[in-house]
């Protein structure tokens, strides 16, 4: 079995991965085909971008491939399934990467004893920073697990989780970069409107957020004690802190990502 590599489905998520794998050279761009459902201008952007040859026959994308990655909607799930069952044997691994569907609603639509994996990356993958984490369906093996731990973590880190913690996964580590771009967004728009330029507010901001990644990763502080340290009694954090407060803040967030986790369950009840 030859170490390549088939995407079904062509869209962002796809990119973000693909993009990762070949700048951390995981696999060369030799051993990657891309597959799409009719959007052939995705197919060409990549192509003409990673210089990716893509296949239009799912047949021929999955028969040469060790590691399948479905990266479609999870509406699209069962149509993408169905187009590749039959194509698929059981010492390939099938990973799954659509958000909410279980890796037994998987097997289920299979319909053999494929080995599957589910995980939950994010679009930072494409700088080599996806926060990814995976869990294994009842075909896979441990060493099925590695593959894909080891697979992603060419892309940023990976851990397993049990599969019941993946919609929670998915609402704070799936959808978190754009709570975060949401975040930058507001900040670059409040300062624009107390006049700063729109480049210096950004430029501050990107290394504001980077920053502070970097101290949670590095510090062995907890985010408490880090934005203590910040709070001066009575100073600018304590009074920015407390309209958030007014804004009830924490709720808000808390919501969102309550929220967040609902629709992941009920996208995988839908199919
Ligand atoms: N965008 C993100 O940040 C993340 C997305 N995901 C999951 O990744 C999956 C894909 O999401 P996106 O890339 O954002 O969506 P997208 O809409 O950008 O891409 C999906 C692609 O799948 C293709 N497709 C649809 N049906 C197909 C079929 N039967 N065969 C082959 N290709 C087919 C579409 O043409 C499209 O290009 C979703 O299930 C989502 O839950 C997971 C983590 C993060
Ligand atoms: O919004 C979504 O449904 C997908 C899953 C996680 C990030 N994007």
């Amino acid at each position: 079995m030859s170490e390549k590599m088939a995407f079904i489905g062509a869209g962002s998520m796809a990119e973000s991965i693909l993009s990762g794998i070949l700048a951390s050279e995981f696999l060369p761009k030799e051993n990657i085909m891309v597959t799409n459902k009719s959007d052939f201008e995705r197919l060409e952007h990549l192509e003409r971008q990673y210089h990716i040859p893509y296949v239009e026959d799912k047949r021929e994308a999955v028969a040469d491939a060790r590691t399948v990655l479905l990266a479609v909607k999870p509406y699209d799930i069962k149509a993408a399934v169905a187009s590749i069952r039959d194509h698929l044997d059981s010492d390939q691994l099938l990973i799954s990467v659509a958000a909410g569907v279980s890796t037994d609603t998987i097997s289920q639509l299979l319909g053999r004893d494929i080995p599957v994996i589910r995980a939950m990356p994010n679009t930072s993958a494409a700088a080599g920073e996806s926060a990814t984490a995976v869990t294994k369906g009842k075909y896979a093996t441990g060493d099925h697990l590695r593959t894909a731990l080891h697979l992603f973590s060419t892309i940023g880190t990976a851990t397993e989780v049990a599969e019941e913690d993946m919609h929670t996964v998915t609402a704070i580590a799936g959808s978190g970069p754009a709570y975060v771009y949401y975040l930058v967004e507001a900040m670059e728009e409040a300062a624009i409107q107390a006049g700063l330029g729109k480049q210096t507010a950004h430029e501050l901001l990107v290394q504001t957020i980077a920053g502070a990644g970097e101290m949670l990763k590095s510090s062995g502080q907890d985010p408490a004690e880090l934005r203590k340290n910040i709070t001066s009694p009575g100073g600018t954090t304590q009074a920015g802190l407390e309209a958030l407060d007014k804004g009830n803040f924490q709720e808000a967030v808390m919501s969102c990502v309550e929220t967040a986790r609902e629709r992941s369950i009920e996208l995988g009840k839908k199919l």
